[in-house]
């Protein structure tokens, strides 16, 4: 595999013309910047995507915790999440592959969005693959995806969620390669997707790391971020992972509770890294959710983003290495820490966001919280709530949370 045992290519034969051909641009654009690809991708970042993002201390947070909290803005990224990153650095490579379609997956509709602005900003026809669930119940971001001139192909097969939406847009991308470049939303897929979707959303760590080392004048102790996919997770831990030092926290969503019911083929979690077990999905081997006859189950999350029954396999990688530690948050934690964050420091975040600062809550009580958080804490802030107002306030009142303003 590309990471230790995990990685890989586990692909039909057809679509190795297209990997081969997509590692040549990988190796020559984005690792040796031939024409200056790295160079264009930064300034349309810069001025297209608004980076770089502020490294923000979060001075009630700090001042609740006792230790200096500092926010990674993502949700500050045009668009309103650290998606755009690989959007725009994919949609510009297709460009200069000569490509001239795009097409890509979305659950919660975040990537699916991010790549339609990247390609009506660089004028390429995109086609998004949408499972009809997803498409029900995220109207919002299914409008922003035709306003920004893509089709959206709604997915009926299976569930109707991610997994087919991404196996949907494998089968379009096998034969169509000779026009068309997939834009997978996360790092994951065969060799080189999961590498390449890293190197465009190490972004996030690079600034970081140089921030941290400007306004706190050292490296921080720990670094938290969500983990769905893994590419705000792995893009906020990229440039940290060689400082041994720096403790980073992949949280997965606890769901409504750990308990598996192999049986049903259900897990009413998304906690991929904490509970599952190795296998194949979606060309490469890693950490999925699978019941003893190695059938994918349904995931399960209050936040669609996170609703994946895989992760990328790097992750899985760092993980089972001991670099990163994988925790979980559940469904009412998350939500009163989205009420805790847009109540305190005047931020509503993704709800997958929130996971992240609903490990931030659980770890400051505990006993050992200095052990695990450290003097000065960076929570990566991977996209901004709006999308998730509806969900919120329904769910809120559901579960009387007593978190909750009163709405
Ligand atoms: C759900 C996530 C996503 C998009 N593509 C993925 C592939 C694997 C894992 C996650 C993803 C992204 N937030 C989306 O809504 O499109």
């Amino acid at each position: 595999g590309t990471f230790g045992r995990f990685g890989g290519q586990y692909v039909p034969e057809a679509l190795m013309p297209a990997l081969e051909e997509l590692e040549d641009a990988y190796q020559r654009y984005v690792l040796a910047n031939e024409d200056g690809f790295m160079d264009e991708f930064r300034r349309r970042l810069r001025d297209f995507g608004g980076r770089p993002t502020p490294l923000q201390r979060a001075d009630r947070l700090s001042e609740r915790y006792g230790r200096d909290v500092y926010l990674k803005r993502e949700d500050l990224v045009h668009g309103g999440a650290h998606k755009l990153n690989n959007a725009l650095g994919q949609v510009l490579l297709a460009k200069y592959m000569g490509k001239e379609r795009i097409i890509a997956e979305t659950g919660a509709g975040q990537h699916g969005t991010a790549t339609a602005m990247a390609a009506a900003h660089l004028d390429m026809p995109c086609e998004i693959y949408m499972g009809r669930t997803d498409v029900n119940r995220q109207r919002p971001n299914v409008f922003r995806m035709r306003i920004n001139g893509a089709e959206v192909n709604p997915v009926d097969a299976g569930r109707g969620t991610l997994k087919e939406a991404i196996s949907e847009t494998m089968r379009d991308w096998s034969q169509t390669v000779e026009n068309t470049h997939y834009v997978i939303g996360s790092v994951v897929g065969p060799h080189p997707f999961p590498a390449m979707v890293r190197d465009f959303q190490s972004v996030i760590s690079e600034e970081a790391r140089e921030q941290c080392l400007e306004q706190i004048g050292s490296l921080p102790d720990s670094v938290l971020a969500c983990a769905g996919g893994g590419s705000n997770t792995i893009g906020a831990f990229h440039h940290f992972t060689a400082d041994e030092s720096v403790s980073l926290y992949a949280v997965e969503a606890g769901g409504s509770s750990l308990e598996v019911d192999e049986d049903a083929g259900v897990a009413p979690n998304s906690a991929t890294l904490s509970t599952g077990t190795e296998g194949v999905l979606h060309g490469a081997r890693t950490h999925l959710l699978q019941d003893s006859h190695g059938q994918i189950m349904e995931s399960h999350s209050v936040s669609a983003g996170l609703d994946y029954a895989g992760v990328g396999p790097e992750l899985a990688h760092l993980v089972e290495s001991g670099r990163v530690t994988p925790v979980t948050v559940d469904d009412d934690a998350a939500l009163e820490a989205f009420h805790r964050l847009s109540t305190e420091e005047g931020i509503i975040p993704a709800l997958e966001t929130a996971h992240a600062f609903g490990f931030l809550h659980e770890a400051a009580g505990r006993d050992d919280a200095d052990e695990v958080l450290g003097d000065s804490v960076v929570v990566t802030v991977s996209g901004r709530g709006d999308k998730d107002l509806e969900t919120v306030i329904e769910e809120t009142e559901k579960r009387g949370l007593e978190a909750a303003p009163d709405l």
